[in-house]
């Protein structure tokens, strides 16, 4: 197993006769960012949908450090340490951003959600809480409402969340949507220090940022990885850039 932190043995899934998911085996190692890309419909988010649990595969499994994790609920994976950001942000848009990053936490610690005890006045979840902001560094809009952010700050926080888990794997589905340039260049450069608090399997169609955080690419096409490589590997690959990439390698 050496440095593998999540795996997939063997995915495989059909939506009637349609096969999204055909045989996927891959692998996350400690420190790396993995980047799976293709083109629309190939069958990425299905594939995250499975390793974090919403999509149950028809066969295959998924692997979290030594633990079989493919008949976990999507909370139990999560509080095993798969770290999960949306493509929808599913923020509570009208709280503040630290009530966002605690309500976030209260899953992730287990603790009972208690009616007349507010979760908000919990020291231990408070201080979980600012320290995942600090490190993705918002610690200057913690009060501010979460709707009054912008849409970058919304993806930090999102990350501030999935820190507050202890994360052992990120798995990122577009971080980079809707990011503008600039925005997209901010978050690739916070994306490659997070690489070292647990590594990232990233879902993400911004090329230039999947070639300046990739150490590896997985290409999955029509449900099948059809190349799996390091950057340069990857872009001088005929069958990739016929099958995706076109003039963008
Ligand atoms: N619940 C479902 N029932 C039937 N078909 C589905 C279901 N979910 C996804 N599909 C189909 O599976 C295929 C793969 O979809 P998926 O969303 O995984 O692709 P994707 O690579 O993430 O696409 P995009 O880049 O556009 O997000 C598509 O043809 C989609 O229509």
């Amino acid at each position: 197993m050496g440095d593998v932190v999540l795996e997939t043995r063997g995915i495989c899934k059909n939506y009637g006769a349609l096969e999204v998911s055909k045989n996927i085996s891959l692998t996350l190692r400690k420190g790396e960012v993995h980047a799976v890309i293709g083109p629309n419909g190939a069958g990425k988010s299905t594939l995250i949908h499975q390793i974090c649990g919403t999509v149950q595969p028809d066969f295959g499994s998924i692997h979290l450090l030594d633990e079989d994790v493919t008949q976990k609920p999507v909370d139990k994976r999560a509080k095993a340490g798969l770290a999960r950001t949306f493509q929808v942000s599913a923020l509570a848009m009208e709280d503040t951003v630290l009530e966002n990053v605690v309500l976030g936490c209260v899953g992730a610690s287990g603790k009972a959600f208690r009616l007349f005890q507010p979760v908000l006045t919990d020291k231990d979840l408070l201080e979980t809480a600012r320290t995942a902001l600090e490190r993705v560094g918002l610690e200057d809009v913690v009060e501010k409402r979460t709707a009054d952010l912008s849409h970058g700050q919304r993806r930090q926080l999102e990350v501030a969340i999935a820190l507050t888990l202890a994360p052992k794997a990120f798995v990122m589905d577009e971080p980079m949507a809707g990011l503008g340039a600039e925005g997209s260049k901010r978050m690739t450069g916070f994306l490659d220090t997070l690489r070292a608090e647990a590594p990232i399997l990233l879902v993400e169609h911004d090329m230039d940022a999947v070639f300046a955080l990739a150490d590896r690419i997985s290409v999955l096409v029509y449900g099948s990885i059809i190349a799996s490589g390091t950057v340069e590997e990857i872009r001088s690959d005929p069958g990739v850039r016929e099958a995706y990439l076109g003039d963008e390698a």
